[in-house]
């Protein structure tokens, strides 16, 4: 017991998911060409975002993460829904943050939720001396999550955000829905895709891609839905499927290809927001054992 104690503090010293988050976003907003989105190469979809704006919204969240990781510790001996509650002022405070440093743009309000997630649910493992992996991670997600969705979406009267509005005309969940089934988009299409292009012998820049383009493939993403409606959000999962089937797709090949999808995204004004913080949290996850 003392043993598995040392050891998942080390491995939590090691890998500190505080650091891996910040990191993971450093890593989605530079990663270039991402079609629709903000990248080293241009603002992708959006007229009131570019990567140094990504920057300071980064610089401005980043000093919460370790907050969400040390309150999940400290609610750990205490149901996870609790959990959930005791870190909601810490999100509202960062988000605060972002949009202070941001003028007032949405950057990272999702990245926060789900990475902020993430380091409290990492908070409540170390504590409890539960192995950091990507399972227990999510499932501890999942717990703290358990009813959002029904008591943030199904039961509120007039809609306010976007994610409200979305839920109430098309019934997608969005960031919440994804964080009450424990990342299962990461899970199922994201990280399965990362794993085989890094055993077929991909750059880790075009593992990262691909990964993108397996969420792309399979998110209801909010965003997406907010600009193009259901239309656009087939049309985006249609598009980047097709792109995946590409024999051979790596290096010059694939950067061509999302360079051709990241210009029909700008054309239709479609931005896939929800799998770029999504790509954060997969690649976050890649660091912890199954
Ligand atoms: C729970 C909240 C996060 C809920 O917010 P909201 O009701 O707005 O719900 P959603 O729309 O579902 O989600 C908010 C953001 O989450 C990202 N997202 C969307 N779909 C998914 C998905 N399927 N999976 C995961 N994540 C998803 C997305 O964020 C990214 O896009 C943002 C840019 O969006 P937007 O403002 O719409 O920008 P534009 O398209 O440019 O707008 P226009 O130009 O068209 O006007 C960017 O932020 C990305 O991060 C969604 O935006 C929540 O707000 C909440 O409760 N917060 C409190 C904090 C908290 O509880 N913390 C505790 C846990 S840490
Ligand atoms: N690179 C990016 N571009 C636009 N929206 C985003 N949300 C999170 N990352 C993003």
């Amino acid at each position: 017991m003392t043993i598995l104690a040392v050891d998942v503090n080390r491995v939590e010293s090691v890998r500190n998911i505080a650091w891996l988050s910040t990191e993971a976003m450093y890593r989605e907003v530079t990663l270039t060409p991402k079609p629709g989105l903000v990248d080293g190469e241009n603002n992708g979809a959006h007229r009131d975002m570019n990567i140094t704006l990504f920057m300071d919204s980064i610089t401005a969240v980043s000093p919460w993460f370790i907050r969400f990781f040390e309150q999940g510790k400290a609610t750990a001996d205490s149901p996870a829904s609790q959990t959930l509650l005791a870190i909601r002022p810490i999100g509202l405070a960062c988000e605060q943050a972002m949009f202070n440093a941001t003028g007032g743009v949405n950057t990272h309000k999702g990245g926060v939720f789900s990475l902020g997630l993430l380091c409290a649910a990492a908070g409540r493992l170390v504590k409890g001396n539960k192995l950091l992996s990507q399972r227990n991670l999510c499932r501890e997600i999942s717990a703290m999550c358990a009813g959002l969705v029904d008591n943030e979406l199904n039961r509120i009267g007039q809609a306010k955000t976007k994610g409200e509005h979305i839920f109430q005309s098309f019934g997608f969940t969005g960031a919440r829905g994804e964080a009450e089934n424990g990342f299962v988009t990461v899970r199922r299409y994201g990280l399965p895709q990362w794993e085989k292009s890094l055993r077929e012998g991909l750059s880790e820049q075009d593992a990262l891609l691909k990964m993108l383009l397996a969420l792309m493939a399979a998110n209801p993403d909010t965003n997406v839905l907010s600009r193009g409606g259901l239309k656009g959000l087939k049309y985006v999962q249609r598009y980047a499927k097709r792109v995946l089937s590409i024999k051979n797709l790596s290096g010059e090949k694939l950067r061509k290809a999302l360079i051709k999808m990241d210009n029909a995204l700008i054309e239709k004004n479609i931005s896939p927001g929800g799998s770029a913080d999504l790509l954060a949290v997969g690649w976050v996850l890649s660091h912890y054992p199954a």
